[in-house]
């Protein structure tokens, strides 16, 4: 391939940045402006016209997909196979150097990497060893303390404990934890970066090996780059290594894993005189959608500033649509999907993004109506999220005591301290008498056979279910589902996890009693039981899960969309409280991040967008009035079409039965009416959760705000 025809097909800043001679080259742009694929040329120059040997580069991108995008892409340009070359994650990369370098870096050269499960195992066993009592030290924080330090480059020494106590048991449970991996020869996924890095510290001449062996070093999507990663990045370039990065302080969406934006400003200080190449075409969108993403992100402070404009068409505009609520939006996107495939698309063109996993189902659920088939990408489909299939394992083995699979499962989910020796003890009584182990259990128990803990574990657990099989005796689907949820001690389990993970599991628990509250609006009597429930949704789970290579369409959070282009996409539930989040309500920083959110999402889209927003919409388990989100006030006007909903469907059959049963047909509090506090004043009725006394309604007051207030204490006049 000649130089001429590498960089025909760029343009001419494009052409600039890849065949820069700088050793430190930054090229800051925003969506769709090609540095992805300025990234790709460049390297095919670097082999091509500099004479670099394939395997003296060394390319990092975000995610194993984008890794292995970008070989495809150097495959297809260079026309020859890619396979040992040095493209890969932060993570991979480390790995196969530690593979590599297992003597060098102290490790046992059969080392094992720790998933997160297996870490938080590991978290817990020496917190019990430590006596930590587990609801005052939550494991799952333990676990998210040891990895942001991590994260940071921090080993338990470098931690000040300030003199607080609590500082001090983490930095202990930490060097426990730290010295358990040693022993055991394991990695965790943080660690993996912090001991390479450690690796080139305490090993110079290895260090200066690779600083020889790679001649340059590209970094795609570098506005995340959290700080162990700019440190391990700026002790392999040196002085000496070319370092090419691309990026957009705009897209960048992971500060609260550690990301750091800064990264992009201090670069030039920390690695060295630095050309800069900022390319401002965009050849991913109409115009229109340009324009709209121009729009939202002007809202931000202190950007790094770009233009973007593009030769393309205008393209239509963003079609609009305020759904009645979610299962009207779910309705609307399936129907457009249906026209657009009419017209030829392809279904692995179309992309539906959401703000939260949760808001997945009810979308699913439309998609199988439609008979369109999907595909979750990077995440499991609703009825198959591990905390859902808990809940419904618990529910399993209310209805059906001999359900080895359900009992297995639950067992011992919350931990209640039934360890493995027990459940090895059930099992084998269980195979030796042919019963299930329900009943082995009790065999068990009778027969004493397990320590008086274990013992007294399985005896309470044993209780909770016969318990909860009376008290669900006349109670509704939803009810029972609530209950159960409830009594299992599951929200509080995953209540206890730190971070976002732990939180989209109490999500999608609650969306579940959501779901059992549409499945009883849409049956009735025994079509809306709790066994035809579980049918419901072991159906829902095994079924049509389209194969990896089928076409199908593509549904994935906004966060997993980063980087990927698609014809058509939907953002759907662009909702005030949902998106921006209910969190960066009052946090400036979190609220540009979900900004920035929002400008990647706009960003995915080539030809056509849809944006929708309920204006009710049922998640997380309770109800509740949205404004539309401020992200679609900031959008020019021009570049929005509203779509008018056709009379018929604007209330969908189920809605008005399903509302009532969230609604407390006992409390006189619907939404939407106005109420007076004595101490708040007047405000509006914006949502209601739960049934009975202890329902809460959700008021805001004209003067005092969002309030939550328990309804039978609310002291509300209806105005
Ligand atoms: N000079 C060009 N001529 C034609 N198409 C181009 C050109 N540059 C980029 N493209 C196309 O524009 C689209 C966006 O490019 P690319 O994915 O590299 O952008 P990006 O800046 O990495 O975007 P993001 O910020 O979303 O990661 C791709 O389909 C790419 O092939
Ligand atoms: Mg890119």
């Amino acid at each position: 391939m000649h130089q001429s025809s590498l960089i025909q097909s760029l343009n001419s800043a494009q052409a600039q940045a890849v065949t820069s001679m700088a050793d430190r080259l930054l090229v800051l742009a925003g969506a769709g402006s090609g540095k992805t694929r300025v990234l790709v040329h460049r390297i095919a120059w670097l082999i091509k016209e500099q004479q670099l040997s394939p395997f003296s580069i060394l390319a990092v991108t975000f995610t194993n997909k984008a890794a292995a995008e970008m070989r495809n892409r150097i495959e297809t340009l260079m026309r020859a196979p890619s396979g040992s070359m040095w493209v890969g994650t932060f993570h991979g990369i480390a790995h196969r150097l530690l593979r590599m370098h297992w003597q060098e870096a102290g490790l046992p050269q059969n080392f094992q990497i720790l998933d997160s499960d297996d870490q938080l195992r590991l978290v817990k066993r020496i917190m019990r060893q430590q006596e930590l009592d587990e609801s005052r030290w939550p494991p799952k924080q333990a676990q998210a303390f040891i990895n942001s330090n991590k994260d940071e480059g921090l080993r338990p020494d470098h931690i000040d404990d300030y003199g607080d106590i609590y500082q001090k048991t983490l930095i202990g449970v930490y060097r426990q934890y730290q010295e358990a991996c040693e022993r055991g020869g394991m990695l965790d996924f943080a660690e993996l970066l912090l001991r390479s890095h450690e690796l080139w510290l305490h090993q110079p001449q290895l260090l200066a090996h690779y600083q020889q062996r790679f001649r340059h070093i590209l970094v795609d999507e570098f506005q995340d780059t959290n700080r162990i990663q700019y440190a391990w990045l700026q002790m392999l370039a040196g002085k000496n290594v070319p370092i090419t990065i691309v990026g957009d302080d705009d897209q960048s969406i992971y500060g609260w894993r550690g990301a750091r934006i800064e990264n992009i400003r201090s670069f030039g200080d920390d690695f060295g005189r630095t050309e800069v190449v900022r390319l401002e075409q965009n050849y991913r969108s109409t115009a229109m959608i340009l324009n709209a993403a121009n729009g939202v992100i002007a809202n931000n402070r202190d950007r790094l500033g770009k233009q973007l404009w593009t030769s393309g068409e205008d393209g239509e505009p963003i079609s609009l649509y305020s759904a009645f609520n979610e299962v009207d939006e779910a309705r609307f996107v399936a129907e457009r999907i249906q026209q657009a495939l009419q017209q030829g698309l392809r279904r692995s063109e179309i992309a539906i993004l959401y703000r939260s996993n949760a808001q997945s189902r009810v979308l699913e659920e439309a998609m199988l109506r439609g008979s369109i088939p999907y595909r979750i990408y990077g995440g499991h489909r609703f009825f198959e999220r591990a905390e859902i299939k808990n809940a419904l394992a618990y529910l399993r083995l209310i209805c059906h005591r001999d359900d080895d699979a359900a009992f297995e499962r639950v067992v011992n989910t919350p931990s209640r301290g039934l360890g493995d020796k027990s459940l090895e003890r059930i099992r084998n009584t269980a195979r030796e008498l042919k019963v299930p182990m329900w009943q082995a259990s009790l065999t068990v128990l009778q027969h004493k056979e397990l320590s008086t803990k274990a013992g007294k574990s399985l005896h309470e657990f044993l209780g909770l279910i016969e318990l909860l099989d009376q008290e669900l005796r006349g109670l509704g689907l939803s009810e029972q589902a609530e209950r159960v949820i409830e009594a299992s001690g599951l929200i509080a389990f995953h209540q206890n996890e730190k971070g976002d993970r732990g939180e989209a599991r109490v999500e999608n628990l609650k969306e579940l009693i959501s779901a059992t509250r549409e499945f009883e609006a849409n049956g009735e009597g025994d079509s809306a039981s709790l066994a035809a429930f579980l049918d419901h949704a072991a159906l829902e789970a095994g079924d049509t899960q389209a194969q990896a290579d089928e076409d199908c369409v593509q549904m994935m959070t906004l966060h997993s969309a980063k980087g990927l282009e698609f014809p058509i996409v939907f953002m759907v539930g662009v909702e005030e409280g949902l998106f921006p989040s209910m969190k960066s309500a009052d946090d400036l920083d979190r609220m540009e991040e979900e900004r920035r959110l929002a400008y990647v999402g706009i960003t995915r889209a080539m030809k056509k967008l849809f944006i929708s927003h309920a204006e009710s919409r049922r998640i997380y388990g309770s109800e509740a009035l949205h404004a539309p989100s401020r992200f679609i006030r900031e959008i020019p006007h021009h570049c929005l079409q509203e779509v008018r909903a056709a009379a018929k469907i604007t209330r969908p059959m189920a809605v008005p039965r399903g509302r009532a049963a969230v609604q407390n047909t006992d409390t006189p509090y619907r939404l939407g009416r106005s109420v007076r506090h004595p101490k708040f004043g007047d405000g509006v009725i914006m949502g209601c959760e739960g049934q009975g006394p202890n329902s809460r309604v959700r008021v805001n007051f004209a003067g005092a705000g969002e309030k939550w207030l328990v309804a039978q204490y609310a002291r509300l006049e209806l105005l």
